[in-house]
């Protein structure tokens, strides 16, 4: 061979003619699909009853969840943080699952928790964690609030009446979004023990909930924590979902306090401990508008009057918005003013920063110095 490799000759579609024609006529009639179907009807017989089934179901499913009737999106452009609630039975491991999504969405760790934890956890996601104590007046309050609930199961023990109780609460307000976690899954040390004990409380879980709710698994600990992969996993899985709102939340004004003062003369509760207290509450105000003076309820407490509502800066704000895919360590908010972390604090006449001991040694040598 001289190295000239010869060159095919292309293909030249036919213009004219009856077999141009042909083609031409079948195009047009656009019935290229029905004459596969009958040139070959096995291929496109139903080959499995139960795979059709399932196929029609989860079409239908789908076209009904589109049905829902449109709601009117009255969330302003940045909206309050979503409230995730974590509920559980003593012991299951609520604190932990929340210090370890706390550590994972802004690489800190948190001692006690103790009142709500708001962080930013994305560009334009906002959490609040609140553990939700076992009593009935908690589950009442916060079931209300809740835009998600994870609620948490203890694999080795399986479901408890604190469960069932909570599920009960959330059917009065309209039920929130819930997901399940699993945790204790270390205390089994048989493999297959493990698997029937997931697929069994999944299926109890999906009876309970719906089908098809979504039920994370948390496999054992490491140093007192989650594993990294599978905090990390579910802290995806809630930064990006979806809620829809609630009536009774879009209906109402409400607001999770997450920080109180209490204003009332010290002098006039030492004299008389019971005496009216005057107390200023803080936290995001969420559904619709909170009217001055107007009539509040406490949850607990009773109902009042507001002496007055103010606007406050934002303690926990999203970032700015520039064009970048994650938030870099400034932008990492953490707050939690019951927990007596966050940095600043505002107050009505007033901001506190909190600085770190090494800071403040820092500055008393300064001051020596000077
Ligand atoms: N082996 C094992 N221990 C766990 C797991 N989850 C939590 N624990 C342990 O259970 C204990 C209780 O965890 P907490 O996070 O304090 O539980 P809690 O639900 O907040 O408890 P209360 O606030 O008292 O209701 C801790 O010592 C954890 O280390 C798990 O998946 N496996």
């Amino acid at each position: 061979m001289d190295g000239k490799v010869k060159k095919q000759k292309q293909h030249q579609q036919k213009h004219s003619g009856p077999k141009a024609e042909k083609k031409k006529a079948k195009k047009e009639s656009g019935s290229a699909e029905e004459d596969e179907r009958k040139r070959n009807p096995k291929a496109f017989a139903v080959q499995s009853a139960t795979r059709m089934a399932k196929t029609f179901h989860r079409a239908q499913d789908i076209k009904t969840r589109k049905h829902h009737i449109p709601l009117v999106d009255r969330t302003p452009l940045k909206p309050p943080p979503v409230v995730i609630v974590v509920v559980g039975p003593p012991k299951v491991g609520k604190s932990t699952l929340i210090r370890c999504l706390i550590k994972n969405f802004t690489r800190q760790k948190l001692g006690d928790i103790c009142g709500p934890v708001t962080i930013v956890s994305g560009k334009k996601h906002r959490l609040t964690f609140v553990e939700c104590n076992n009593d009935i007046n908690t589950m009442i309050d916060l079931a209300k609030v809740a835009d998600l609930v994870l609620m948490l199961i203890d694999a080795s023990f399986g479901f408890e009446m604190e469960t069932f109780e909570f599920l009960n609460i959330c059917q009065v307000h309209g039920f929130p979004r819930i997901m399940g976690v699993l945790t204790h899954l270390d205390s089994f040390k048989n493999n297959k023990t493990l698997r029937k004990t997931k697929k069994n409380l999944k299926h109890r879980f999906w009876t309970e909930v719906y089908q098809g709710a979504k039920l994370f698994y948390l496999s054992g600990m490491v140093y007192g924590e989650y594993q990294t992969q599978e905090v990390k996993n579910l802290g995806r899985f809630i930064s990006v979902m979806k809620f829809r709102p609630l009536v009774w939340q879009t209906s109402h004004p409400y607001v999770l306090v997450d920080r109180m003062e209490d204003l009332t003369d010290p002098d006039k509760i030492r004299t008389d401990p019971k005496c009216d207290r005057t107390v200023s509450l803080y936290g995001y105000l969420r559904g619709t508008h909170l009217k001055n003076k107007g009539q509040v309820h406490i949850a607990g407490v009773g109902d009042f009057q507001l002496s007055d509502v103010n606007f406050l800066p934002d303690p926990c704000p999203l970032p700015d918005a520039q064009k970048k895919r994650a938030l870099n360590e400034k932008e990492r908010l953490l707050y939690a003013p019951m927990a007596g972390v966050g940095g600043v604090v505002y107050d009505k006449d007033a901001v506190y920063i909190d600085l770190p001991a090494s800071h403040v040694n820092q500055q008393q040598v300064c001051a020596r110095e000077v």
